[in-house]
């Protein structure tokens, strides 16, 4: 698992599997499916296609909220937040190989956190965002390093990152950026990911 650079797609965007795709060549290193719009059985198909197009890249598809996409489908993981299924029921449904991420916006988060079932943590939000109208208080980049350091599991940084934040983030101690319109809503999207990818290695 290599979260360095996390592409997570907008919410019902008409090509998902293409702007996936771009942000792998551009160097994203991590990509997650996150649509609120379409239902299971419009997920499966698509989940199974983004998996085939970024399996030559070595790039694995996360699936947010919805296990039963990642089981049909075979997704290397799942996303899960803090209203969604709880981690012991999510780790036990997609069983011990695959990814289970979670996300942790305040210290009691962590601090009720069981170790051993989630393989990494997203904080945030690190600024406030409209792809997630339901954001939890904005933590600022003091909260994610106070919330980095105290993971006891990899941390990527998410919410309102996107160009000229690398720095901050990697200053913070997390491992990666994950971001959704900095690279789906760019002009070029590769372009776009590059450029993240190449400002985290000089940070
Ligand atoms: C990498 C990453 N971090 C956090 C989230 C947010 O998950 P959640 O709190 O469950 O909110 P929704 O994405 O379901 O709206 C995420 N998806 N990815
Ligand atoms: C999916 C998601 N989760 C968040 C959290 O704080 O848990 S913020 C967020 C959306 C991030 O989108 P953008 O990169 O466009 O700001
Ligand atoms: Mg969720």
């Amino acid at each position: 698992m290599n979260l360095t650079l996390y592409f997570v797609t907008p919410d019902g965007a008409a090509d998902p599997e293409a702007l996936a795709v771009a942000a792998v060549r551009g160097g994203a290193t991590l990509v997650q499916l996150r649509d609120k719009r379409r239902s299971d059985a419009e997920l499966v198909p698509l989940a199974r296609r983004l998996i085939a197009a970024l399996d030559p890249f070595g790039v694995p598809l996360i699936v947010n909220d919805r296990v039963e996409v990642v089981l049909a489908a075979g997704a290397a993981g799942l996303h899960v937040g803090q209203g969604d299924l709880g981690i012991e029921e999510a780790r036990r449904r997609i069983g011990p190989d695959r990814l289970l991420g979670l996300s942790v916006e305040a210290p009691g988060h962590l601090q009720a956190l069981p170790l051993g079932i989630v393989d990494y943590v997203g904080v945030g939000p690190v600024r406030a965002t409209a792809s997630k109208p339901d954001h939890a208080p904005p933590i600022g980049f003091d909260g994610l390093a106070r919330l980095v350091a105290a993971a006891p599991v990899p941390a990527v940084a998410i919410g309102g990152l996107g160009a000229g934040d690398a720095r901050a983030v990697k200053a913070a101690g997390a491992d990666g950026l994950a971001v959704v319109s900095a690279i789906g809503s760019a002009a070029d999207p590769e372009a776009a990911a590059r450029a993240l990818a190449e400002e985290w290695r000089q940070a």
